[in-house]
């Protein structure tokens, strides 16, 4: 029976729908793995929201073999196994010298379909597939229930080698995606993504998003275009980056930022991102402090009042200081971190390797 003190104790409303199927990633280099970790888009975006407190819904599949445990249950598909990428780093041997790895998808979980999503509205969507389990009609039905869709166009131009599985790209042109892009709020784009678009058509349609790694951003509308500032950042691997960025764009989007504060946090996630192997661990102390400065900045300028139609693309007063309180949160708590394993010994960066005590299956089960 549910009671009125039950009410005092609700979980919020989730405000973001995230969409991708999780992954195992298995790092190598020079023949060896050096890591594995769980991996999909959706995770390292549920890691930012999760640590930003924003409360989100999450639609994954996973096979059988789903090895970790995690805050938000995907759906088991008992026939199936779960996708995993095979990413190498041994540079100068591939002939894409432009890419930091080459990933290769050597298992593949079953696409998510439109009624496998959630039947409630929600304030931001997020398509961000990894293994083109994302379609057209799934993306059509974001659309449909999310105010604003945010697009990972690795989603839509991803085609794997029918022997080896190597990640391809393909135009966004040539995909069935394209009619929908005039629908989505924002598109975001790797630097060596986006020569698979247009990028002076698409931003007629919708917000364009370009990272460019060390650089930082680009952000372009319709009417304009701002690069975004990055954050100094001793990169161990770029895996997931583009991901966190996007956790910490939405979650500045869902404070009310403008779009170029959003952007900034979203470098500032990144950032922490490639400082780790795997899907990374955020320090709960950086984490309290990202969440005091936002407030901060949120009183300084709030743009949306809860009407998230409309993106605001000006760069708002106070924007640097903004950009310098973060970096210094974050140095701060880096001082703090390494003072305290300097007293205890242990090692600079937090590795994720398989976690044996945390396998579980899907549904909880070990
Ligand atoms: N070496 C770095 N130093 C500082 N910030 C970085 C670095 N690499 C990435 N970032 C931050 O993370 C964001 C996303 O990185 P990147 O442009 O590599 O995306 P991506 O290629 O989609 O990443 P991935 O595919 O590896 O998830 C960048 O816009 C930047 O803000
Ligand atoms: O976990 C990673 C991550 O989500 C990357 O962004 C994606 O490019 C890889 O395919 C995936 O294995």
């Amino acid at each position: 029976m549910v009671t009125a003190s039950h009410k005092t104790h609700q979980v919020p409303t989730p405000r973001v729908l995230i969409v991708g199927n999780y992954c195992h990633d298995v790092l190598i280099q020079n023949d060896t793995v050096v890591g594995e970790s769980l991996g999909g888009a959706s995770s390292f975006i549920a890691s930012v929201l999760d640590g930003m407190s924003i409360p989100c819904s999450l639609v994954a599949k996973v096979g059988h073999d789903f090895r970790y445990q995690v805050n938000h249950i995907p759906i088991l598909v008992p026939a199936s196994k779960t996708t995993v990428f095979h990413a190498y780093f041994d540079s100068g041997v591939h002939e894409n010298g432009n890419q930091d790895r080459v990933l290769k998808r050597v298992c593949l979980c079953d696409p998510i379909s439109p009624t496998d999503l959630p039947d409630a509205r929600f304030d931001f969507g997020m398509a961000v597939g990894v293994g083109g389990e994302i379609l057209p009609q799934t993306l059509e039905r974001m659309i449909e229930i999310c105010d604003v869709v945010l697009v990972d166009i690795q989603a839509l131009i991803r085609d794997f080698d029918a022997v080896d599985g190597t990640v391809k790209l393909v135009d966004l042109r040539e995909t069935g995606f394209r009619s929908l892009l005039p629908r989505i709020g924002v598109l975001k784009v790797s630097s060596e993504e986006a020569v698979f678009m247009d990028v002076e058509e698409v931003r007629k349609w919708c917000c364009v998003v370009v990272t460019k790694g060390e650089d930082g951003c680009k952000v372009c509308w319709k009417d304009g275009e701002m690069e975004i500032s990055p954050f100094l950042a001793n990169q161990e691997d770029p895996t997931g980056a583009g991901d966190s960025f996007l956790g910490g764009f939405v979650t500045g989007l869902m404070q009310g930022l403008a779009v170029p504060d959003a952007a900034l946090l979203g470098n500032f996630f990144g950032s922490l991102t490639v400082e780790q192997i795997g899907l990374p661990k955020f320090d709960s102390r950086l984490l309290q402090r990202v969440k005091d400065e936002v407030q901060r900045r949120k009183t300084q300028c709030l743009h949306y009042e809860g009407n998230y139609d409309e993106l605001m693309f000006l760069k708002p007063e106070g924007h640097e200081q903004f950009h310098s309180s973060l970096g210094a949160a974050k140095l701060l708590t880096q001082h703090s971190i390494q003072e305290s394993k300097d007293c205890s010994g242990q090692p600079k960066l937090a590795v994720n390797p398989v976690n044996d005590e945390a396998m579980q299956t899907a549904d909880g089960k070990p």
